[in-house]
């Protein structure tokens, strides 16, 4: 409890709170006001990780574009770099928010479920299954700073994390369409 209440008082993460809060037409970025108080940045392919080691807070900002879809390849990414931060003592706290436009993830990529072998969808789904898990389970006080739309996968992701914000901007939706898309998530 005092972690979370620690949390919620450090400057990057009232920072973005002011910046979802006061948006208005989605126009919400969190990089601003965070960047100036970052102390370590890292960039990894598809993720910009900010880590201010005074707050103990991570942001991680998804920059898969065009629309954050959830590949293999991205899903590991989020995974090792949720990792590397639960083996960072300092780290206490991790925002996920997203670089891209308009859209916080349009969830799984469709492509990985498209004409691949079964070997490789195999590996797709332990891959979605790891991120979510890992995300549901971690240490850290997660928290989605969800700045667009979100659907399914995307949901899902935000889900896990401990807490949501979301930008309100009617445009931006956020929920499961599999029955919509006429799909069916494997048991896990
Ligand atoms: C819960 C567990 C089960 C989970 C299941 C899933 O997640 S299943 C997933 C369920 N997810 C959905 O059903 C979400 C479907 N997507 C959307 O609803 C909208 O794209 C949007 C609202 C996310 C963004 O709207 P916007 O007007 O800002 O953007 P736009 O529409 O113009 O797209 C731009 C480009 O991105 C491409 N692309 C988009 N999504 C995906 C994807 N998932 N994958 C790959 N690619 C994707 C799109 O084809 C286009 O490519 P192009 O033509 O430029 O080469």
């Amino acid at each position: 409890m005092a972690l979370r209440a620690a949390l919620r008082k450090s400057c990057a993460l009232t920072g973005l709170f002011c910046q979802l809060s006061s948006s208005r037409h989605g126009r919400v970025c969190a990089s601003p006001v965070l960047v100036a108080q970052q102390r370590n940045s890292s960039t990894a392919q598809n993720i910009k990780l900010d880590f201010d080691q005074s707050t103990g807070v991570a942001v991680m900002h998804m920059q898969c574009p065009p629309v954050n879809a959830l590949s293999l390849e991205f899903l590991t990414e989020i995974c090792i770099t949720v990792e590397k931060l639960e083996m960072d003592k300092s780290c206490r706290g991790l925002i996920i928010t997203s670089s891209q436009p308009k859209v916080f993830s349009a969830g799984l990529d469709l492509l990985e479920m498209y004409e691949t072998s079964t070997e490789h969808r195999g590996e797709f789904w332990r891959a979605v299954q790891e991120m979510w898990l890992k995300l549901y389970s971690s240490k850290l006080v997660t928290i989605a700073a969800i700045n667009g739309s979100s659907p399914a996968g995307g949901c899902l992701m935000a889900m896990t994390c401990d807490y949501r914000i979301m930008a309100d901007n009617p445009r931006y939706g956020i929920g499961l369409n599999e029955t919509q898309l006429g799909m069916v998530a494997p048991f896990w």
